[in-house]
């Protein structure tokens, strides 16, 4: 469904990404980790079309998406949940969903769209009206995810979602996660929790320094030697 071959990102003189080529097919939960610096987040925004390439191609759908707009690479079917959620603080939480389906025509949809988002996120429906900047982090995350959901994409990559949140969130907005991917969306995720992700996901990649250094299905990364010695404490 979504492959990237040779894939690199420059800022200036350091390379974010070196040459990564990797591939989600269609209907997994695929996981990307690795330490602070790695790329993780700069391969999400490459897809996105958030950052332009310094070499190689990204193809969805046997589409080419590398260069396109990221509207386009929206309206392609590809929606993005940035690390540190990233609402819009002065919009109530119903304008930041309404922003999730800003490239969207089918307004009545739309509209069932956002109540099936209320039903399954009765929290954002009691605070509907409220400014997203005065929601807590766990419900930032819960509406940032909502947000993504409402573009109706066939593939969502998830930043580092679990990231600053209280235990008991944290399971959460893994259940949820899991969840998307059984209702049939595809996932790409960016996740620091290492244990909990290898454990939920179909296959992980590992990145150091920009390179994907190792890759496997879930199980064969919870097993293998350097993830465990660097991620998850020997
Ligand atoms: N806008 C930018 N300008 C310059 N350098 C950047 C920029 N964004 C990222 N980098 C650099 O690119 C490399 C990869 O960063 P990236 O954010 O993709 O890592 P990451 O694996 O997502 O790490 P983290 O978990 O800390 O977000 C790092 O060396 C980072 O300093």
């Amino acid at each position: 469904m979504l492959r990237l071959e040779q894939v690199s990102v420059r800022y200036g003189a350091t390379l974010g990404v070196d040459r990564i080529t990797l591939e989600v097919q269609e209907g997994e939960l695929v996981v990307l980790i690795g330490a602070n610096g790695a790329g993780k987040s700069t391969t999400l925004r490459a897809i996105s079309g958030l950052e332009p390439l310094a070499g190689g191609s990204i193809h969805f759908d046997g589409h080419r998406i590398s260069g396109a707009m990221p509207a386009q690479i929206i309206d392609r079917g590809i929606a993005h949940c940035p690390e540190g959620r990233r609402v819009f603080p002065q919009l109530t939480v119903r304008e930041n969903l309404e922003m999730g389906g800003y490239r969207r025509t089918d307004r009545q949809r739309m509209r069932q769209d956002m109540e099936r988002m209320f039903d399954k996120f009765p929290r954002l429906r009691e605070r509907a009206g409220q400014a997203a900047g005065t929601l807590s982090g766990g419900e930032q995350q819960m509406l940032a995810i909502a947000r993504a959901l409402m573009s109706r994409p066939r593939l969502v990559m998830f930043d580092e979602p679990s990231l600053g949140l209280a235990p008991n969130f944290v399971e959460m907005i893994f259940a949820l996660v899991q969840e998307v991917r059984r209702e049939g969306t595809t996932v790409l995720m960016v996740e620091q929790n290492a244990y909990a992700a290898l454990q939920m996901c179909n296959r992980a990649y590992l990145l150091t320094n920009g390179r994907i250094v190792s890759q496997g299905t879930g199980a064969e990364m919870l097993a293998n030697e350097g993830v465990r010695a660097a991620y998850l404490g020997g």
